[in-house]
């Protein structure tokens, strides 16, 4: 079975804010996306790569390689508009048959064990997502005021999400729309099924400087 992935750091990180892009900033002295990338050749060594960079910003990744001495293969794929206009740049590198996992540059915590669960699940599944409980109680806003909401009704959604390469290809076909948050929500619009499991609790996105803290904590 073919493996891919397409790691997206395409993004602005504006929630982020400072003079780096995120996906470049140091965790436990090396860049976040060396970080995730090496967690995806610690499951497969021989997982075809795809990472999603700004075009503005290519140039001084691979000078980062060169400093850090980063040599795992991967290929480099325009940066879009939005994280779905990035998929779909990286998308245009995945040929054939298998799996295609797409995974935020910004999630370096990611656990060898839900990387494998969710490509093993792929194989029968073709659509798989990992998700975690929400631990805290949860209020829907309404006209009036706000209600509580039973939590166990609710997932918290992680990356990576795996699918078959023909299914996500055909879904990054449709027209963008504002609803597709992630990968699934693009493969559940065309009416395909998404199979749910546990992802991990360390498995955090870095999206605000309170988020960095967490992280030298976990390195
Ligand atoms: N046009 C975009 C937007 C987002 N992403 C990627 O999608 C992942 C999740 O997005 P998020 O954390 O929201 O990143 P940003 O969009 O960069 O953050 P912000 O919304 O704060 O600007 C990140 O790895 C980000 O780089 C991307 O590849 N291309
Ligand atoms: C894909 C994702 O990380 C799953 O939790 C998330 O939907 C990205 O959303 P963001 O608002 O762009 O951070």
């Amino acid at each position: 079975m073919n493996r891919h992935v397409i790691i997206v750091a395409g993004g602005k990180g504006l929630r982020m804010g400072g003079d780096i892009p995120k996906q470049f900033l140091p965790v436990g002295g090396r860049p976040v996306l060396m970080r995730t990338i090496e967690a995806f050749y610690a499951f497969d060594s021989s997982i075809h790569c795809i990472l999603v960079l700004p075009v503005s910003q290519q140039a001084y990744w691979k000078e980062l390689c060169v400093t850090y001495h980063f040599t795992l293969p991967h290929d480099i794929a325009d940066g879009g508009e939005t994280r779905f206009h990035s998929v779909k740049n990286g998308l245009a590198y995945v040929t054939g048959e298998g799996l295609v996992g797409v995974h935020d540059g910004v999630r370096p915590f990611v656990s060898r064990e839900v990387i494998a669960g969710c490509y093993e699940a792929a194989q029968t599944k073709k659509a798989v997502v990992p998700v975690i409980d929400v631990v805290e109680t949860v209020r829907h806003l309404t006209k009036p005021g706000s209600e509580t909401v039973p939590r166990s009704d609710y997932k918290l959604v992680q990356t990576p999400q795996v699918f078959d390469i023909q299914l996500l290809k055909e879904a990054y076909n449709q027209e963008y729309t504002d609803t597709f948050t992630d990968d699934a929500s693009v493969v559940e619009a065309m009416g395909g099924e998404i199979c749910l499991v546990p992802g991990n609790r360390e498995n955090i996105k870095l999206t605000t400087p309170f988020d960095l803290k967490i992280a030298e904590v976990l390195i």
